[in-house]
């Protein structure tokens, strides 16, 4: 029987243990360039690990998935973070689990809004990008180099995500 899932609102707080949360956080809000720009400083840090390993600056365009969604697999990047921002403000879903003993436990399911990013931490367990309403386009900053930088998980049963719109 799938096991299914809750779909949770995407808070710094409940984030906490899987990365950071990238958005308008009046909390980091600084202004620059004699007032007329507002610096929301230092939101997440980009980590990359190993000889030669570089932080680099993608776009990703992602399908939107089918729901209900099962989730058969988990995955992570040992070798760095890496972060998801939306361009289109689309609503997008950030999967991710805890890790038990070198597998990810069950996934928890955060719903962001088009305006919130994330950075997985490095070696976070998380699924692929999850956009939902339409083609979305992310900004992503992660890592290039030498080295396996991802480890995937497959599950012995799906967990289901509902419809989150
Ligand atoms: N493969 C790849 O670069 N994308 C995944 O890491 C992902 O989290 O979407
Ligand atoms: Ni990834």
């Amino acid at each position: 029987m799938p096991h299914m899932l809750s779909i949770e609102p995407l808070t710094k707080e409940a984030f906490a243990p899987f990365g950071s949360v990238i958005e308008t956080d009046p909390a980091s809000a600084r202004f620059i360039n004699n007032g007329n720009t507002e610096r929301f400083h230092a939101l997440a840090r980009a980590e990359v690990i190993g000889d030669d390993a570089k932080v680099i600056i993608n776009i990703f365009r992602g399908q939107p998935r089918a729901f209900p969604y099962a989730v058969t697999m988990m995955e992570r990047h040992p070798l760095g973070s890496q972060s998801f921002s939306p361009l289109d403000n689309l609503p997008w879903l950030a999967v991710v689990a805890e890790d038990e003993g070198g597998r990810p436990g069950a996934p928890r399911v955060f719903l962001a809004s088009g305006r919130q990013g994330v950075n997985y931490g490095r070696n976070v367990w998380h699924h692929p990008l999850m956009a939902v309403a339409a083609v979305s386009d992310f900004i992503v900053v992660d890592r290039e180099g030498p080295g396996n930088n991802l480890e995937e998980f497959f599950y012995d049963e799906p967990f289901v995500i509902p419809n989150p719109l």
